[in-house]
């Protein structure tokens, strides 16, 4: 029984009472009863000073090892830790029950970790008015605006059709080479996910197709994917330093770091001048749709259509979706074609669905993923063992009490997706990758409380992943492709080694081996 109105809050959680007297929104922490919610203080905690933490994890280089070293402290510690680490303090959440209390207790505030005090560059300034670094009513009116563009599912008829082609162009390239090989090919695919995936961003965000399956790329397009992944590695160590300290410290980092963002906002206005002059001849004319011939124009000649959203918000927020919408989804890719490789009974269950599902849908994309799941399935539990993001965080605008410890407003929650995704506790046999424990039916786990809370490699709710929809789509169009071309294989199934910068990667990417199957369709 909860009530925020009245003066006491009873509740039983995993075998304790607790109880609670709440005033004004406030959780009054004292011995009710039986129970008694800890306080804050009580959690159990990884070492008070944040600075002889920061020195800690520098000297035995914890910051490209965190997920790992959030599971050793859940093992030790139990289901939630507090930690300080320089200027940063978070509780760190393990299980879903948990997860699901932050994320429904009322009036969350939706914000997350921000790069606020570092936007003193230009282009960070920038970019700080897009939806990801943005809070608060003006981050949801926005972000509404976007989401008819990306998100809702008219707009996902729109786009689906522009992925599906670059997935199938990706495939035939690959076969050429396959071919010029024999019959298979052992590569590190790495840098060719990093153009899929820029190509495929380009083809829905500027509806345009920037040519990188050719055998010569453009240098501009490789300097981009440069920039994307020299922002995203410098990006760290700006979330635990004060800038000042950082500036003294390691004055290259920052300037990397605001180079990257540079060279991400250059590529990102050339494509918006465009835009533009092309909005301006339309005019008259009707739309840019309709000066493109009548074709999808991309989100950006949406947005600029539309006209809700001014020149400066359309242009950050294209920015974030550009700078988003790459890495995220190439990485992902490897790891699930590493999987796929090494679990090859696994992979031939997802290719009998794939190629039943593909011969019924007379070609259409969209149906041809409806009725194909195991590939949904696929992609979750890829994110289940190497969730891109490794923690999703929120502040709460009140107080709430987690595994019966108070946890004030304003502090950082974070619900820490690698290790709840390896977690015993949550997933039955958890290093087995088996899409099928995604079926509906045999959702395990039905009987842990918020157990609907389990795969949350996007976030959850109004401020869940905006590029969602776009990087589940590409992702399953990719597979679907890659499976009725290829048999993959690699040579080593041993445990891949990850490093966390702002994503989990892998450390040395898989070599895997491509081998081209005979009445493959394309
Ligand atoms: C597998 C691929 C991806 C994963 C796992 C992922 C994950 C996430 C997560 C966890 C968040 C925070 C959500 C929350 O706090 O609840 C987020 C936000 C965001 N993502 Fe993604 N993402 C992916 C792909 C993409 C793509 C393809 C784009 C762009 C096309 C994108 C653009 C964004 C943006 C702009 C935000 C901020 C949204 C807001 O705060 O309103 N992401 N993503």
């Amino acid at each position: 029984l909860f009530s925020t109105s009245g003066s006491v809050a009873l509740g039983v959680k995993r075998g304790f009472c607790v109880a609670a007297a709440v005033e004004d929104g406030k959780v009054k922490v004292g011995d009710v009863r039986k129970g008694r919610v800890r306080s804050f203080q009580e959690i159990p905690h990884t070492g008070r000073s944040g600075w002889v933490n920061l020195l800690r994890f520098w000297r035995e280089d914890r910051f490209r090892q965190l997920h790992k070293h959030m599971e050793r402290t859940f093992s030790a510690l139990g289901p939630i830790y507090r930690e300080n680490v320089g200027t940063l303090s978070s509780v760190n959440i393990l299980l879903p029950a948990d997860v699901a209390e932050l994320f429904q207790s009322e009036g969350l505030h939706p914000r997350r970790m921000t790069l606020q005090p570092w936007a003193t560059h230009r282009e960070i300034r920038q970019h700080s008015k897009g939806v990801f670094l943005k809070n608060g009513e003006e981050w949801r009116s926005d972000r509404l605006q976007l989401n008819k563009e990306v998100m809702m599912s008219g707009a996902v008829q729109r786009f689906l059709p522009l992925l599906d082609e670059v997935a199938r162009d990706f495939c035939r390239m690959l076969q050429v080479r396959v071919e010029k090989e024999g019959r298979s090919l052992t590569m590190d695919p790495s840098p060719d996910l990093f153009r899929f995936a820029l190509e495929a961003s380009c083809h829905v965000i500027y509806g345009e197709r920037i040519g990188l399956f050719s055998s010569s790329p453009s240098l501009e397009s490789q300097k981009f994917i440069w920039a994307v992944e020299r922002m995203l590695t410098t990006t760290p160590p700006l979330l635990y330093l004060p800038p000042r300290l950082l500036l003294c410290l390691s004055a290259p980092l920052w300037t990397q770091h605001a180079t990257a963002w540079d060279h991400i906002f250059s590529h990102a206005e050339a494509r918006i001048q465009r835009g533009y002059q092309r909005l301006a001849s339309s005019q008259g004319g009707g739309s840019v749709a309709g000066a493109a011939g009548g074709q999808y124009p991309g989100v950006l000649g949406q947005l600029m259509e539309k006209g809700q959203l001014s020149l400066d918000l359309i242009k950050a927020n294209i920015t974030e979706l550009m700078a988003g919408g790459v890495d995220t989804t190439a990485v992902p890719l490897q790891f699930a074609l590493f999987e796929l490789g090494r679990n090859p009974e696994v992979q031939e269950k997802v290719r009998q669905q794939v190629r039943t599902s593909w011969a019924q849908a007379g070609g259409d994309p969209q149906k041809a993923l409806q009725g194909a799941p195991l590939l949904k399935g696929t992609i979750k539990e890829v994110l289940r063992l190497y969730p891109v993001g490794i923690t999703v965080q929120r502040y709460p605008v009140k107080d709430i009490v987690l595994q019966n410890y108070h946890i004030p407003a304003g502090t950082m929650v974070q619900a820490c997706l690698y290790p709840m995704g390896r977690s015993s506790e949550v997933f039955e046999d958890p290093l087995r990758f088996d899409p099928t424990r995604w079926s509906s039916g045999r959702e395990e786990g039905r009987r842990a409380e918020g157990s609907g809370f389990r795969s949350l490699a996007f976030g959850f709710g109004a401020r869940q992943c905006v590029g969602r929809r776009i990087a589940e789509n590409e992702m399953q169009l990719f597979l679907m492709h890659m499976l009725l071309s290829f048999h993959l294989s690699v040579s080593s199934s041993e445990d891949l080694k990850t490093t966390a910068t702002l994503i989990l990667q892998p450390e040395t990417p898989p070599r895997i081996t491509f081998s081209r199957l005979s009445g493959a369709p394309i």
